[in-house]
């Protein structure tokens, strides 16, 4: 379980998260959404240990990440995957070598094995055939069904998403989110999705938290944050123009 509690981090004054408190239970897909720039991004970065909270602190399974040591970080670091908005693939290797790099680098896989589980993960995301094309040649759906198959090559027990459906057109960014779930609920990964999909996400996450003026001010099942009767969330997952979140 991810226990984030009474987080608080500033950038230059500028006070970005002001006591966040979260749990995320195992095997659970969480959304973590609210307004552009509101640090759901800074929140992810504390979860994954790479920024340190200025108050506050991030446990999992009641370790308190801040507090571990370099080798039991890295260790922690391991259980953890990320999928980029822009899927972040590198432009010159090709989609196996894309796939295949985190194994060559932090694992001692023979060549026959990475093979192997490169194979098998491109055939879990549904690109098989697709092994030598080079980024520039696949679409942008498939540039993030390989993100997603590099990320799962590490067997990672919790992934968090930034946007992973970004820039996509509707109907590809449906398959991708049925995909992850798919895999979620095949794999049993622990799962948060920061995401701007609303109100698709409600479709498949198993819970929803919003975030807002550096608080989680929201948490529950789809359903619970649909029918919340607080305006805030109201306007935001309706897209209202009128109330109280004033749009700069
Ligand atoms: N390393 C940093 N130094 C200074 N300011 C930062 C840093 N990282 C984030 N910020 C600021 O923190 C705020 C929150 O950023 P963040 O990227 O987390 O927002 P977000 O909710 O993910 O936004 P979006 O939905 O647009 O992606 C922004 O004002 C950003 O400029």
């Amino acid at each position: 379980m991810i226990e984030i509690v009474d987080l608080h981090k500033s950038f230059n004054e500028h006070k970005i998260l002001r006591g966040v408190n979260l749990k995320i239970e195992d095997d659970q897909m969480l959304a973590l959404i609210g307004g552009s720039g509101t640090g759901k991004s800074v929140l992810l970065k504390h979860i994954i240990g790479l920024a340190k909270p200025d108050k506050g602190k991030v446990l999992v399974d009641n370790q308190d990440i801040s507090k571990l040591r370099r080798k039991a970080l890295k260790r922690l670091k391991e259980r953890f995957g990320v999928v980029f908005q822009g899927g972040a693939l590198f432009d010159s290797l090709t989609v196996f070598e894309n796939v295949a790099f985190p194994l060559r680098e932090k694992t001692r896989m023979k060549a026959l094995e990475i093979r192997e589980t490169v194979f098998r993960e491109l055939a879990n995301v549904g690109l098989s055939g697709a092994e030598n094309k080079y980024p520039a040649e696949i679409s942008g759906g498939m540039k993030k069904r390989v993100a997603l198959a590099r990320c799962l090559v590490m067997q990672p027990e919790i992934i968090l998403f930034d946007e992973p459906t970004t820039g996509l057109d509707p109907l590809i960014a449906k398959a991708i989110h049925n995909l992850i779930r798919s895999l979620q609920k095949n794999l049993h990964f622990t799962a948060i999705m920061v995401t701007h999909e609303i109100p698709e996400v409600f479709s498949f996450v198993d819970r929803v938290a919003m975030l807002y003026n550096g608080k989680i001010i929201a948490e529950g099942t789809p359903q619970e944050i649909q029918d919340s009767k607080n305006p805030i969330v109201h306007q935001f997952i309706h897209g209202e123009l009128e109330g109280p979140i004033s749009i700069k």
